[in-house]
This record gives C-alpha cells, sequence and structure tokens, in this order.
C-alpha cells in the first residue's frame, strides 16, 4: 500500500533521439506537483545506442529485442539506484516501435525486472492499456502539463511544445479543476521534431545533432520539399493522433540530393511548420508556446518557431520548469496517478473512447 497524500516518485524516460535516460524525483499526490527533487542522466555508450537502433520498429519476440531491452533495464538500473529516497518509480522504457491502429505499442524494458533490481514498486507499460481500448497511446504527457500550468499559476490558456524526436503539443485551460475535465486539455503528436536532423547529420557528418542548429542557419530551405511533406495526410487528421519515429522516413530521402546546409534547412524548417500546423488545432488562441525537450536547445528551430507563431515562444525555463527533465517528471507524475486509480490520457490526449488509468505495477518479491 502506499502512502497516503503526497510521495516522492522517481520518473525515467528513455527517448526517441535514444541519447540516454533521464531520472527525475518529484513530490505529489498525482494531481498537485509539490516539489521538484533530484535529478539524473545516464547516456547510452555507442555499443549500447547501436543495438537500441538495430531493435528500432521490431517486436516483442523479434530477434534483436532483448539485447535491446537488457540495455534499456541496465542503464536504469544504474541510473535509478543512484538516487535515493523514492517511494514509487515510474518506467517508460524505449520506444521501439509504435503502430497503434495496428499492431500496437512496444516500449523495450521489464519493470519487474527493475522492480527487484531497486527493491521499489515500479509502474510501467504505462501505453498499452490506452492502444488497447483504441486510443493512441501517446502523448501521455498532457496530464502532467495540466498540473504544470496549475503549478506556474497560469491564469490564460497556454500550450507545452516538447521537442525530442518527435515533436508532440499540449493545449491546456488551467481555469479547469482537473486534467481529465471537460475542455482542460488538448494534445497531440505534431509530426517529426529532430530526428530526421539528426538521422541526417549522422549520416553526412558523423554527429549526432545540429549544434545549436548552426548548419541549418547557413542553408536554405527547399519550399517544394517542405509544401510536399505538409501535404501529407497526417497534417489533415484532425487530433489526437501520434507518430512512430521514422513515420516520415521520405522526408530524409527527399532531401538527399541537397548540400549538407540546405537539408539541414530543409528539415528544421519543416519540424516547425508542422508544430504551427498543429497549433491551428488549438480551441483558444494562447499568449504562450511553452518549449520543453532537447529541441529548445536550437536557435534556429526556435526562430522559426517565434517567427510562425502568432504567440510568445518560450523555453520553458522562462517559467521555471527544466526542459531537460519535465517527460521523466511526467511519468513519476503519471506513477502516482496509477497507484492511485487516476486517470493517466483521455478522449483529448490519445482519441481513447473513455479515461484510461493506463500502466501496470510490479511490487519486489511478488
Ligand atoms: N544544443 C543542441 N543543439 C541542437 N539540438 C539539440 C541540442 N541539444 C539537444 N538537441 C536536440 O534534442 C535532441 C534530444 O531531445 P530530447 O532529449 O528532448 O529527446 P527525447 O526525449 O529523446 O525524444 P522524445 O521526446 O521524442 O522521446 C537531440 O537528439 C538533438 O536533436
Ligand atoms: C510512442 C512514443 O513513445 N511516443 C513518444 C515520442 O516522443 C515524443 C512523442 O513521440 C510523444 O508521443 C511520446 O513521448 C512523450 C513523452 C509523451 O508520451 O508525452
Amino acid at each position: 500500500m502506499l502512502k497516503a497524500g503526497p510521495i516522492w516518485a522517481l520518473g525515467a524516460m528513455s527517448g526517441t533521439s535514444l541519447d540516454g535516460v533521464d531520472a527525475a524525483m518529484l513530490f505529489t499526490d498525482g494531481e498537485r506537483i509539490l516539489e521538484f527533487g533530484e535529478t539524473g542522466y545516464r547516456a547510452y555508450d555507442e555499443e549500447e545506442r547501436g543495438l537500441i537502433r538495430d531493435a528500432l520498429g521490431l517486436w516483442p519476440g523479434d530477434p534483436g529485442v532483448e539485447a535491446a531491452a537488457e540495455v534499456v533495464e541496465t542503464a536504469h538500473a544504474e541510473l535509478l539506484s543512484q538516487i535515493a529516497g523514492a517511494d514509487l518509480i515510474g518506467f517508460h522504457g524505449q520506444t521501439l516501435a509504435h503502430d497503434p491502429g495496428g499492431r500496437g505499442t512496444h516500449q523495450a524494458g521489464n519493470g519487474s525486472v527493475l522492480a527487484e533490481v531497486l527493491g521499489v514498486p515500479v509502474v510501467w507499460d504505462f501505453r498499452s492499456a490506452d492502444v488497447g481500448l483504441g486510443g493512441q497511446g501517446a502523448p501521455l504527457a498532457p496530464y502532467f502539463h495540466f498540473a504544470c500550468a496549475k503549478r506556474i499559476k497560469a491564469e490564460a490558456p497556454v500550450a507545452f511544445l516538447n521537442l525530442g524526436g518527435v515533436g508532440n503539443l499540449t493545449w491546456v485551460d488551467p481555469s479547469r479543476s482537473a486534467p481529465d475535465a471537460e475542455g482542460a486539455c488538448l494534445a497531440f503528436d505534431t509530426g517529426p521534431a529532430n530526428a530526421p536532423v539528426n538521422d541526417l547529420m549522422r549520416a553526412r557528418r558523423g554527429l549526432t545533432q545540429d549544434e545549436g542548429g548552426a548548419l541549418a542557419a547557413q542553408g536554405q530551405a527547399d519550399p517544394a520539399i517542405i509544401a510536399a511533406f505538409l501535404a501529407h495526410p497526417f497534417f489533415y487528421r484532425i487530433p489526437p493522433k501520434s507518430l512512430d519515429r521514422n513515420d516520415f522516413h521520405a522526408l530524409l530521402q527527399a532531401v538527399s540530393h541537397l548540400s549538407d546546409a540546405d537539408a539541414a534547412a530543409t528539415l528544421t524548417r519543416a519540424a516547425a511548420e508542422a508544430v504551427a500546423r498543429g497549433a491551428e488545432h488549438f480551441p483558444l488562441p494562447v499568449s504562450q508556446l511553452l518549449v520543453t525537450g532537447g529541441g529548445r536547445h536550437n536557435a534556429t528551430l526556435m526562430a522559426h518557431l517565434a517567427a510562425l507563431m502568432p504567440c510568445d515562444v518560450l523555453p520553458v525555463e522562462a517559467v521555471g520548469l527544466d526542459g531537460d527533465m519535465l517527460e521523466a517528471q511526467a511519468f513519476a507524475f503519471l506513477a502516482v496517478r496509477v497507484a492511485r486509480g487516476l486517470p493517466t490520457s483521455g478522449p483529448t490526449t490519445t482519441g481513447v473512447a473513455g479515461q484510461v488509468g493506463g500502466g501496470q505495477i510490479s511490487r519486489p518479491g511478488v
């Protein structure tokens, strides 16, 4: 049994950009954020990243998946064992494949293994129940974004934009009482964010990212490629909607004949255009777009967003939040919601028919 009232939960996320694992402590009752706590990061080394990359697109039982899951579990065990004081752990794992309308969703890493190793109850497998009930299974951060809007005392609608490998947007009306209240949230994936430009930098320069957006800043975006990209049926779908990391593989092929700088410029502009397209779905305008995730360090991407959006575009640090840790904090928050029987997704965040409490709990010694 969990203690009554707020508890310290430790959340961990291994994101689609495959850089490593983020972990963060959060003091919460699953409704309010009472305190932010210790954070940690554990990078994957090249060999580990290779094993995960080789398993992208694969499903449980496929060759290579066990090896990737072991990497994920080991990295999490190493990182999480260094952060003391958690009553509960929220373990997202590593998404290897995501096909909500088809085969389902697959996060590598077994929470019951971590519960044994760490001796703390672990909430994991956050997305399957939502997908099983017909939802997108993503994004799941939105109910946490609602709590963030309350925490920063927002008085009017705001939007949170996560620029990871894939982008996702949450529109929040902080005047509502809870994230599952009518009209409180609208959330969806926007399109590819950093993944295509990372893949380009790796293929052409052997680098992991376009540092600061410097290469993109030297090139010209190709308007015909951007127009073809925005004609993709994904942009005509009414949200909620979600994406797999490689759903926009054609975009990378489309820039193959361009110079390095023009290709980076095109992919970076495309990511920003996708966000602006997504923002057209907001129920009411926002005064601030609060940006989290690694893409907020890409000055070229941020400049495109500022030019395209009819509101202020700010890193979440401008309102006192930690943009490197928001996703890890989200899974700490969601773990407490699961343990307390509160929903983690609903019709306006994943398109599922009703409110869903995703996630299973593994307790040590069970
Ligand atoms: N200084 C920087 N300059 C340019 N890009 C950066 C910088 N720092 C981070 N990024 C980009 O942000 C990415 C990491 O973002 P983040 O950690 O938010 O992704 P993630 O959590 O793995 O992905 P997701 O949210 O899709 O699961 C890097 O791979 C890189 O593309
Ligand atoms: C299936 C999956 O893992 N999706 C991730 C990914 O990374 C960003 C975007 O695509 C979002 O849908 C989600 O992650 C965040 C943490 C979420 O669920 O809110």
